[in-house]
């Protein structure tokens, strides 16, 4: 055992050395004076260096003749800004987030920031949001490394312009345009009626309130998995839905890949994903070999068969992970919108009023049973008017990334080459100045109010702009026609708490209770 003796002030143990306590004994002994000098010295040093390290480390040099970063701050090294996004997000006002830098520095449209490990632009006006967006060739896809960890380096977030461009063609051809549309309408109104006669069936049978938007994803889920690679709805689709779950909470977790995050559980997560596309690329690739010449004509199809101009074909990595971010992207955001319109015209029941005059309106001319057509679809003038206020209102993606590709200057500040730039289309639809009272649910503003470019982006703008918008409005306005004649929906817990991460939601995943009120069986 260490036995210490004492010399002078110094306590020293037998191998000579003193205690590293006894230094701060002597400090104290010697001097509160100045120990007090040096702390209230170091620690505010210390606090500069921390919170300027970002700053000094990342910021580039610019020329004199070049206009400045914009205004903004760093934050701390290695966090950044994250901790006060994820505060307001997780625990606080999510719009103090943006608003706190319009208070500091003015809404001027550009602020520097340090997000998801990179130095960043924030852009939050429709001036600022267009100009990137639009800026194609001067901004591209950026998303976060930890985002491309989780969605595949083949999918649209990680490949080069040219080739985003030749798959982008190829894909949302699938998804756009009146005749693709209308050919997936009776299936979209098959799986809703269905669905939702066997959620009311459950409520009676149990008379227990279901998780609306688990069942809701679960069916948005279904349709786009059905529509692109033939799967039927049953418990693996569930199975692989319930990973995508695991998935997207991920992806605006912190990217920390440790047991017990969200992070790791994402990658686990992608990892059975990956799994599962590869084993229905193979059987579709036997069925293919067996049934020569019988064509599915779906995504999974048209993504194995095509061939570039040397003729090679797509390998099964790229395959996986465009359908990968295809079924991600095709059932999340429609699932949260269809919930948040029953939530909405739920508290504003004149609205729905509105709605079902529309839709009775519709429904005048059709028979009992029979569904409806690409005609009827376009007369929905008023549903497609609460369709985008809600949109606007909820914003169920808060902003999407962009990279610079060269030192760019707007509204007299400089976005620097290889920064990331995220635009905020939740700032920008709910801006007072750019929609007057904006967080109000008013639908009838859109037959008040155009806006202009840059300031209705909830499917984005530009290269990245979402190709499935059309698709989701229309799988958006059938289920909400056959929700609004012919179901009620109570919710258990109507003013339940909402979290905001990854995507705006109550907190309990909206139960409620599905009772039928009107009488219609889909027929084929
Ligand atoms: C209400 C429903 C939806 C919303 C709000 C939504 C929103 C968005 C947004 C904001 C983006 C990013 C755009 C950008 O980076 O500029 C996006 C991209 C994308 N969306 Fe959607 N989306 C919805 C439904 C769908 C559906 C149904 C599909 C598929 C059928 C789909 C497929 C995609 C794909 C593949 C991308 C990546 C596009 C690219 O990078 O080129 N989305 N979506």
């Amino acid at each position: 055992m260490a036995a210490a003796a004492a010399i002078g002030d110094l306590n020293v143990t037998d191998a000579g050395g003193p205690l590293l306590t006894d230094y701060f004994g002597v400090l104290a002994g010697g001097s509160y004076a100045v120990t007090l000098v040096i702390g209230s010295a170091v620690i505010p040093l210390l606090a500069l260096v921390l919170c300027r390290f970002n700053s000094w480390y990342y910021e580039p040099s610019l020329r004199p003749s070049q206009a400045p970063l914009p205004p903004g701050d760093m934050g701390w090294p290695i966090f950044g800004n994250m901790l006060q996004f994820l505060f307001a997000f997780k625990w606080g006002d999510p719009q103090s987030f943006i608003g706190n830098y319009i208070k500091r520095y003015k809404r001027i449209g550009v602020y520097k920031a340090y997000m998801f490990g990179q130095p960043t632009v924030l852009a939050t006006t429709p001036e600022a949001c267009k100009f990137v967006l639009m800026g194609d060739e001067v901004f591209a896809s950026g998303w976060p490394k930890s985002t491309e960890a989780l969605m595949g380096r083949k999918s649209f977030t990680s490949i080069p312009p040219h080739e985003h461009r030749r798959l982008r063609r190829l894909t949302s051809a699938t998804v756009n345009g009146p005749a693709a549309l209308s050919k997936f309408m009776p299936r979209l109104q098959a799986l809703a009626t269905a669905t939702m006669a066997q959620w009311a069936a459950q409520c009676a049978a149990t008379g227990r309130p279901l998780p609306l938007l688990i069942e809701l994803r679960k069916l948005t889920f279904n349709i786009i998995a059905e529509m692109f690679m033939g799967y039927s709805p049953g418990p693996k689709c569930d199975t692989v839905e319930r990973y995508y779950r695991h998935l997207n909470d991920g992806v605006r977790a912190m990217p920390i890949d440790l047991p017990g995050t969200a992070y790791h559980t994402a990658l686990k997560s992608r990892r059975r994903l990956v799994e599962l596309l590869q084993e229905a690329i193979d059987e579709r690739r036997e069925a293919m070999e067996k049934e020569a010449g019988l064509r599915k004509e779906d995504m999974l199809e048209t993504l194995m068969l095509t061939q570039d101009e040397d003729g090679s074909r797509l390998t099964d990595e790229e395959v996986i992970d465009l359908l990968l971010m295809y079924l991600n992207a095709g059932h999340e955001s429609s699932a949260h919108t269809i919930m948040w319109i029953l939530i909405l015209l739920r508290a504003h029941p004149q609205y729905l009023a509105k709605v079902k005059e529309e839709q009775l309106e519709i429904r005048k001319n059709k028979k009992p049973n029979e569904i409806l057509n690409w005609e009827d679809y376009r007369k929905m003038t008023y549903l497609s008017q609460v369709v985008d206020e809600t949109l606007r209102l909820i914003n169920i993606s808060p902003m999407v990334f962009r990279k610079s590709l060269e030192d760019v200057e707007f509204n007299g500040y400089t976005i620097p080459k290889g920064w990331h730039v995220q635009t905020w289309m939740r700032q920008v639809h709910l801006d007072p100045q750019v929609y007057p009272d904006p967080l109000k649910f008013d639908p009838d503003r859109w037959e008040r109010e155009i806006p202009k470019a840059g300031a209705f982006i909830p499917f984005g703008a530009g290269a990245h702009m979402c190709p499935g918008n059309d698709f989701a409005k229309l799988e958006i306005a059938l289920f909400i026609h056959y929700a609004a004649l012919f179901y009620e929906f109570t919710p258990v817990s109507p003013n339940a708490t909402v979290i905001y991460l990854p995507h705006p939601r109550p907190k309990d995943w909206y139960p409620v209770r599905v009772q039928k009120i009107g009488h219609f069986e889909y027929t084929s």
